[in-house]
């Protein structure tokens, strides 16, 4: 190595990914090996994702990370793991202009930092771990000039968080469970690009943006020691329900992907139901949005709207089309109006453009919404202030 002044440094930017067929349970706690294959969409890196950057220095004398401003430890397992294995397929790095030679065997001294921003809230149930995991992978691989494919980086990134091996690829993306007791086959593949459906539209109403009480890897741990449910669906119930979304994906068949997405989400909040002791993720609210949704679509007669809940209360909503997604913004916004002290640009986060659409620029646009037809003599549905905000994104 030359001198002992210089610093690399590679930034990289992760988006998060919400499953529409849930990973719920593993078979190994340390490699991160799942009981079923799942699939997800990845969600716009515009709005919802990781920002972290990797800096490597021979005067740097440990290994330090900084999450959203404020040190965190790297001792835990998880991050040591992935550290180790991107460290093992570090490659020689040379740049002349800066006075940079690292050797392959050089890395083992090296120490890095690393600093890393979530843009949402983290740990509140919409997936930080995946989002921030798969961004350190990338982006430690990057700094390393790791040769692996994003495939090989996602057996890597799921032994920090098993939903982080589906986050280094865009559009909808399936973990294979894999069969081999070192996980080696464990990892994600795309099924399609973000182009393929794009005329989906998703909205995320956030409920609360508070840390959750059972986190997931708890949570799954107490479901996979109590719950029969679990055994059921990992063996008879996700293996059909794979094929038929991947079928329903492949086909843009929306009526089939939103009865699949919204039958799993809610086996998924059933196996929570069914663990001892029980876990309760989604809330009063979080029901609400759940019965606004299937009475909208049972009105119509064909969904125009899916709906699925990860380990917490809030929604992530995707809408078949952007009509359908500017109906569902006007349905929102009348039964979960932002107080009306409270500024709607700050209410209606990320790309407003469907907002305008739906002709609502300010809160009295808001006040003259007329109630959906499909809630009327619903007094549970009636106009209430509870939505933490609402997120337009994909
Ligand atoms: N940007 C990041 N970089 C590295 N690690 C992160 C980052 N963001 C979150 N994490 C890790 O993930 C943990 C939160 O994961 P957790 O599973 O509890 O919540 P979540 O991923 O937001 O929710 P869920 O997985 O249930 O949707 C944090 O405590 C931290 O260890
Ligand atoms: C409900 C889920 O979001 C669970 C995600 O669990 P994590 O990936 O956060 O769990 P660990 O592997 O223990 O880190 C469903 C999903 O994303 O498939």
């Amino acid at each position: 190595m030359a001198e002992k002044t210089w610093v690399r440094m590679v930034t990289a930017q992760t988006p998060t990914n919400i499953a529409v067929i849930k990973y719920w349970g593993k078979r190994d706690e340390t490699l991160i090996l799942p009981v079923n294959d799942s699939i997800s969409v990845t969600l716009d890196p515009a709005h919802l994702c990781t920002i972290t950057t990797v800096a490597v220095s021979p005067s740097f004398d440990q290994d330090r990370m900084w999450l959203n401003g404020k040190e965190i430890s790297l001792s835990g397992g998880r991050y040591q793991n992935c550290l180790r294995e991107i460290r093992a397929r570090a490659c020689e790095v040379e740049d002349k202009e800066k006075g940079i030679k690292i050797a392959k065997n050089d890395w083992e001294k090296l120490h890095v930092h690393v600093a890393s921003y979530n843009n949402f809230p983290t740990a509140a149930g919409l997936a930080s771990s995946a989002a921030g995991f798969a961004c350190l992978v990338f982006a430690l691989a990057k700094l390393m000039k790791a040769k692996e494919d994003n495939c090989e980086l996602s057996a890597i990134a799921r032994q920090g968080s098993g939903s982080a091996c589906r986050s280094l690829f865009g559009g909808f993306v399936k973990w294979i469970m894999g069969k081999a007791e070192d996980g080696s086959d464990s990892l994600a593949v795309q099924l399609v690009d973000e182009k393929h459906w794009d005329e989906l539209v998703i909205i995320i109403a956030v409920v609360s943006s508070r840390q959750k009480e059972t986190s997931s890897t708890t949570g799954m741990r107490d479901s996979v020691e109590t719950s029969l449910l679990l055994q059921h669906r990992a063996k008879e119930v996700v293996p059909k329900r794979i094929k038929q979304m991947e079928e329903a994906i492949k086909n843009r068949d929306f009526g089939s992907f939103a009865q699949l997405t919204c039958a799993d989400s809610n086996q998924f909040h059933a196996v929570c139901l069914d663990t001892c002791p029980p876990i309760f993720y989604m809330n009063d609210t979080s029901h609400r949005i759940i019965s606004c949704v299937e009475k909208w679509n049972c009105s119509e007669g064909t969904p125009q709207v899916a709906y699925t809940f990860d380990a917490g209360p809030n929604a992530v909503l995707i809408a078949h089309n952007r009509k359908a997604a500017t109906q569902l913004i006007q349905k929102l916004l009348f039964c979960f109006p932002p107080s009306s002290d409270a500024d709607l640009n700050s209410y209606v986060i990320g790309d407003k453009s469907i907002l305008k659409d739906a002709g609502i620029e300010d809160i009295m646009d808001v006040e003259a919404l007329p109630p959906p037809p499909e809630i009327k003599g619903c007094p549970e549905m009636q106009r209430r202030c509870e939505l933490f905000h609402l997120y337009e994104t994909w």
